[in-house]
């Protein structure tokens, strides 16, 4: 049995093909890289730089326990970061959470003071890893995860809008009557308070919907699109005000994408990457925020070319005017 659960028999592909619909994401060249191939998973959740030796050995048990249930795998755990080494995907959740009504950007300094700990000494043991970044603010802490790796973008990903987008269909479906997998609708740009509704992504069973929609339903009026905007941007701070902590659908989130990294299933994800160059926002920006990436063994395979509104394109562009400003506070 291995140490970690292998995937060495999983398909690379470093570069990803380039379609129509999908614009090829370069490699930044001031960044490393290496294309052999990735040897093993390595789950890394809620593990601390400080000794917590007993928290994480109770966790490790507590999973070992559903040996029963699960596809044959095995948990290890241990507060030094050689317990990660070479792994094929490093999910980092890490950090200090938003209290009830507090938003995600003021999580910053804390956090980033965390992944300055956390971030080289990952990087060092697994050089060929995926980067899965979760904690808040994930969008921003993305960017530090890029930069204190040194990985090439296309491997450092935020989960983003990847959960609100979720939200959006959840909300979608209820208000149509229909299940929530036949609904496509993309939430984009910061998760958090300045993301941003897609309305004209919204198909249900592969048929767009919105147009159609707003002409035959009066149920689907302005007041109905704005409070489902809301409901979705709201929807953390609900939970949060409610429970303490949200935890379900991001677990789920995080284990599609994954899914989609791991299996190499090139499917279309709503996540935070290195967004520099798409909808005007400006080159010289290293900004992360969330546009639908394609995702595969390889990391970010494309980034889908979205047809936006002009008052969308600049919503976006706000919005990642705010994370850069962010990320300059920073001394990266
Ligand atoms: N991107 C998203 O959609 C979501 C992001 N989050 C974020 O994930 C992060 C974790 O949230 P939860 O799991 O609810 O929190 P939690 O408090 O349950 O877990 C945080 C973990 O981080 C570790 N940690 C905290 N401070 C540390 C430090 N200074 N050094 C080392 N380790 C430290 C703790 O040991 C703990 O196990 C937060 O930043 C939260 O905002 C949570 C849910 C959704
Ligand atoms: C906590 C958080 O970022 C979320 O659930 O959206």
């Amino acid at each position: 049995m291995h140490k970690t659960s292998s995937l060495s028999d999983l398909g690379f592909d470093a570069a990803g093909a380039s379609s129509g619909f999908f614009r090829p994401v370069a490699d930044d060249s001031s960044h490393s890289s290496s294309s052999a191939p990735h040897r093993r998973l390595t789950k890394v959740s809620r593990w601390s730089t400080r000794a917590l030796p007993d928290k994480l050995r109770g966790e490790a048990l507590d999973l070992q326990h559903a040996a029963a249930f699960l596809p044959r795998v095995r948990i290890v755990s241990g507060t030094d970061h050689a317990v990660t080494a070479s792994s094929d995907l490093v999910v980092v959740t890490a950090g200090a959470r938003q209290n009830p009504g507090e938003a995600r950007l003021s999580l910053l300094r804390r956090n980033v003071a965390l992944f300055r700990k956390i971030v080289p000494p990952v990087a060092e043991h697994s050089p060929d890893a995926l980067l899965l970044v979760v904690s808040n603010p994930v969008d921003v802490l993305t960017y530090v995860a890029w930069k204190l790796s040194g990985f090439p973008a296309s491997r450092v990903i935020g989960s983003g809008t990847n959960l609100d987008s979720s939200r959006f269909r959840f909300l979608v479906a209820e208000h149509l009557d229909v299940n929530a997998q036949d609904v496509q609708a993309y939430m984009v740009g910061e998760h958090g308070d300045s993301s941003l509704a897609i309305w004209s992504t919204i198909s249900v069973a592969g048929m767009p919907a919105f147009k159609s929609l707003r002409d035959s339903h009066h149920s689907f009026d302005e007041a109905a699109l704005e409070g489902i905007r809301r409901a979705v941007v709201g929807g953390a701070y609900e939970v949060i005000g409610l429970k303490g902590y949200t935890s379900w659908a991001i677990g789920y989130s995080v284990a599609s994408l994954a899914a989609s990294l791991l299996r190499d299933q090139r499917r279309v994800h709503p996540v935070s990457i290195l967004a520099s160059g798409f909808h005007g926002i400006s080159d010289g920006h290293d900004v992360f925020l969330s546009l639908p990436a394609r995702l595969g063994r390889g990391g970010v395979l494309g980034v889908a070319e979205m047809d936006l509104t002009e008052v969308e394109a600049a919503q976006l562009r706000r919005s990642a005017k705010t994370l850069w400003e962010n990320c300059q506070l920073l001394d990266l």
